[in-house]
């Protein structure tokens, strides 16, 4: 896992490379501008592209003026700088990489205070102008010359962050930030990059190394840690010879009502595909033919059945479309010792009976979307706030709480804030929480701690959603196909061929 770090922890983290290391500042600007032009040349390979580069007068204005001689020394011959003179400040960097640009035939245009900006004619915009020393809302001459770039509706390239959107934070409305494209981002992503509020201002960010210290970074303190493969391949146990279903535990799904069998089903198949070695449906019985049909290797169990299927079970999945049945059915769960999961209408019950969340087993695993997590702990008005309360609650009632969005934040009841990288957009459709809530209860009934049990069910939920993106270039996956794709997705990574 990665530690996510803060704007002024990026600052420690780049204060101590320079210290311990024979490395300048100036070289660590040349490094990440670097860093940043091979991702460029990537996006925009014809060297005939016209390129405007704004930059302001800090450092990440330096790292500006330093791409713009850097592209222009590959061939790039159409590149122009703007520079915002809005303030009185200019870093030692910034001056630096200033006296070297006078010596390349790029023209430069500044603008003061109050000056009108021309039309621009280019291709692509590099935003330079403000990173991660933003400390306050854009106003007067910087939000104009944002609001400017935006209007045009040219491709912008950030360096480093937008301008405007602040690395860590509650987030500003998107009309106070510049709208890239893309973000190179420096060593690590931002926080804010997570956010759904920072959707208008980024719509795809990289990441590139420039050389501050790993290790340094890793032993600041921060809540949050991204999911990487690689804690996908330390968790997972390969199947060993001689296994039999009997090893891979016995999940038992609490799902459907007579509108909403289609959850119950996509539950149990996520189940079935993640591994477990036994699958129980409790649904309605006006299911089975359904049931029977569509997943003959699940098994069925009926109302007078379920008391002494508590015991049989190793993991419990309860909620997608149970409607009502929420009510009666949560005491029955409450009651066992169960690794279990929680999901929709089982969360729709305890947001309306309040006092049962104190009932939950220690570790049992809630998986909210947005409106069902204000339901239960109140309205929110910024995700940052939103996880702030997610960490508050899984940390004083030790329960795992899964904040689902296109990136979802787990919240661990040591509080710790996990981020998961993977899913994108095609994967927004009805079905997909059904899916996610199998694949958790087949990883718990498989023996995984709660802990790992998450972390392997968001990252391969996501991950099956982007493999199918990547092979068909599909801009939209039914929840069926993602299930699917779930035992090739845990074979990529994990049994490479
Ligand atoms: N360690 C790294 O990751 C490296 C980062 N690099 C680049 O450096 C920037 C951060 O540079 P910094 O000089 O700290 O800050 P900025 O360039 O983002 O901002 C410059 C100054 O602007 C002022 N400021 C802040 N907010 C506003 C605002 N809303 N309106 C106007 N002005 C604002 C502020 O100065 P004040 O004196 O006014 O407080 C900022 O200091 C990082 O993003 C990378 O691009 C290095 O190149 C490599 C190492
Ligand atoms: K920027």
């Amino acid at each position: 896992m990665k530690t996510i770090i803060t704007a002024a922890q990026t600052r420690e983290a780049d204060r101590y490379t320079i210290e311990t290391t024979p490395i300048a500042s100036i070289d660590l600007m040349e490094h990440a501008s670097l860093a940043f032009v091979t991702i460029f040349m990537q996006l925009y390979p014809d060297k005939n592209t016209h390129v405007l580069i704004c930059s302001g007068t800090g450092n990440n204005g330096g790292d500006g003026l330093a791409i713009a001689r850097l592209l222009q020394e590959r061939s790039y011959d159409a590149v122009a700088v703007w520079i915002a003179r809005f303030g009185s400040n200019e870093s030692d960097e910034f001056a630096a990489n200033m006296a070297r640009l006078y010596n390349t035939p790029i023209p430069i245009t500044e603008f003061f205070p109050g000056d009108e900006f021309p039309p621009i004619p280019q291709r692509v915009v590099v935003d330079a102008l403000l990173g991660s020393g933003l400390n306050k809302p854009l106003q007067g001459d910087w939000l104009r010359m944002v609001q400017h770039i935006n209007q045009t509706g040219k491709p912008v390239v950030a360096v480093d962050v937008p301008t405007g959107l602040p690395a860590d934070g509650v987030l500003s409305p998107s009309e106070h930030t510049l709208q890239a494209h893309h973000v190179i981002s420096f060593q690590r992503p931002k926080l804010s990059f997570f956010f759904p509020e920072s959707a208008k201002s980024i719509r795809h960010f990289h990441v590139v190394d420039i050389g501050l210290d790993e290790a340094f970074i890793e032993k600041l303190p921060s809540d949050f840690k991204l999911i990487e493969p690689s804690d996908i391949q330390q968790i997972y146990r390969h199947r060993e010879p001689f296994t039999h279903k009997g090893t891979y535990g016995h999940a038992l799904i609490i799902a459907g009502d007579i509108q909403t069998m289609g959850a119950a089903l996509l539950a149990c198949e996520a189940c079935l595909y993640s591994g477990a070695g036994l699958t129980t449906a409790f649904i309605p019985e006006m299911g089975l033919a359904a049931l029977n049909t569509r997943l003959p290797e699940v098994m069925y169990c009926g109302v007078d059945e379920l008391p002494g299927m508590w015991n049989r079970v190793d993991a419990i999945g309860i909620g997608p479309g149970l409607g009502q049945r929420a009510s009666w059915l949560i005491d029955g769960v409450t009651h066992t010792d169960k690794p279990m999961v929680i999901d929709a209408d089982a969360l729709t019950f305890l947001s309306q009976n309040r006092e049962w969340l104190d009932r939950l087993p220690k570790y049992s695993i809630l998986t909210p979307h947005m409106k069902e997590f204000d339901r239960l702990f109140g309205a929110h008005k910024s995700w940052w706030d939103r996880v702030q309360t997610a960490k508050e609650q899984a940390v004083a009632r030790q329960l795992v709480i899964l904040l689902k969005n296109q990136y979802t934040f787990i919240a661990l009841p040591d509080g710790n804030l996990l981020i998961n990288p993977t899913g994108n957009p095609a994967m927004a459709s009805g079905g997909m929480g059904d899916v996610l809530t199998g694949m958790l209860t087949a990883f718990l009934a498989q023996g995984y701690p709660p802990h790992d049990a998450v972390i392997l069910g968001c990252y391969l939920h996501g991950a099956a959603g982007d493999q199918l993106v990547a092979d068909s270039n599909k801009v939209v996956i039914p929840a069926r196909q993602v299930v699917q794709a779930i035992p090739a997705t845990l074979g990529n990574l994990c049994h490479p061929r």
